[in-house]
Order: C-alpha cells, then structure tokens, then sequence
C-alpha cells in the first residue's frame, strides 16, 4: 500500500527567523502517528502546514507526498485530508443529515449517514439541529463527516477532548479500525497518553 503513505520531506518551520520544527517522517498506511510535545512547540502548525493552511506569520520548507504526489503545493481542497479539530464546527443551517451529506455523492448516501451516526450511538439523528446536540454528540457528527468524504489521509488535533471516558475509548477505537481497514495514514495531536497508547504506534515529540 505504498500508494497511502503520508511522508514529510524535510520539513521546517520557522517564526519570526526562528526555527520551530524540523520534521523527518513517513507515516504508513492504516499506521496512527502521534504528535506530543509542550504547548507551543508547534503541533498544530505543522497539521495546519500539512492542511495547507499555514498562517502567513510563519515560513515552510520541505515536501508532503501523499501516496508519492506532492501536496505541498495544492489548494488545501484538492489535498483530501480528513481534518477533525477539538473545536470542529457544524454548518449551523443545516441538519445534521444535511452536514453529512455534504459532498457525499450515489444513491446509498442514506444509508451511509444512517449506519455512520449509529455506529457513533446516534441512531435517528439525520434531522437534528446541530445547535440542540451536545459537544460530545457534535464531535462525534464532525467525525462522520469527515470518515464520510472519503479522505486519503487523517489529521486530528485533541480530537477526542471532548469525549468523556467511555466514549473517548469506543470512539478512538472506531476511528483508528477505519484508518487500518481503509489503508490511510494518520497523524494525531494530543496531551494524553492513553490516546498514544490506544493508537499503538510511533511517538514523535516535538520540543520547545
Ligand atoms: N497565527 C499565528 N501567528 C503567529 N504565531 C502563531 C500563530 N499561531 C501560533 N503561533 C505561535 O506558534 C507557536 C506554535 O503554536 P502551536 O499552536 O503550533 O503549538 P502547539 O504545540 O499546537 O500548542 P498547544 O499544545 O498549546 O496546542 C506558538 O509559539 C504560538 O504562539
């Protein structure tokens, strides 16, 4: 599956003509590679990098190849990355139905948004207004949205924060048996151990 490997080419980072981070890393199909390190020392810059959505404050080098083609350069639309944030939004005008849906094409696209939300427990959910769903219950849709576009790769920053502890186990579970029966690499930001834990994988340590 060499054609699903996300490799960081050299990749650096600086602010204000400091260096933040050197990066070095390929990360394997189905493998979860988790990202720790103090606060500050540029996790989510370098997701935010890799998105294609770098603050102009900082500068880059450095290559990302997924499946062997240079993203480095494209539109962060054309990039398909799979994107979950702690804080990730749902389209407020529009049902959760709606905000699962989108950019969700074929004729079985009911019943994948029925078996995605009751594989998270929120069986029915397909007419709810995000704004009556509770922040675990948000996460979990913002989740299925993004397993459901049918990204090449997974970036999560603190995704399953808002999560309390049984759900945080069978959602992280979920997530990372879909990466490996997908074949998608993935990178993970978090502060908390047991996530690296449960992802079984390497640990990359970024310094302050
Ligand atoms: N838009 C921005 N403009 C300028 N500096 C920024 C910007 N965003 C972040 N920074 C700075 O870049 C550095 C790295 O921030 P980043 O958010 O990547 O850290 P982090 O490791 O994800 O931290 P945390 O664990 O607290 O989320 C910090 O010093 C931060 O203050």
């Amino acid at each position: 599956m060499a054609e699903r490997t996300l490799m960081l080419d050299d990749v650096r980072i600086s602010l204000g003509g400091t260096e933040l981070l050197a990066v070095d890393l390929t990360v394997n199909a189905g493998e979860v590679v988790t990202i720790m390190g103090p606060s500050g020392s540029g996790k989510s810059t370098l997701l935010a990098w890799l998105t294609g959505n770098l603050p102009s404050a900082f500068a880059a080098s450095g290559r990302a190849l997924l499946g062997g083609t240079d993203i480095s350069n494209l539109p962060p639309e054309q990039r398909r990355m799979g994107i979950l944030f702690q804080d990730d939004l749902l389209f407020p005008h529009m049902s959760v139905g709606q905000n699962l849906s989108f950019g969700l094409r074929g004729p079985d696209r009911k019943s994948r948004i029925a078996d995605a939300l009751a594989s998270v427990g929120l069986e029915g959910f397909e007419g709810r207004d995000p704004a009556t769903l509770s922040g675990g219950q948000r996460s979990r849709v913002a989740l299925m949205r993004m397993l459901l576009s049918e990204p090449k790769a997974l970036l999560l920053d603190e995704p399953f924060a808002k999560l309390d502890a049984e759900l945080r186990g069978q959602v992280r579970d979920l997530v990372f048996k879909h990466a490996k029966n997908q074949g998608l690499p993935v990178l993970m930001v978090t502060h908390d151990v047991a996530d690296a834990e449960a992802a079984g994988g390497r640990v990359i340590t970024l310094r302050s």
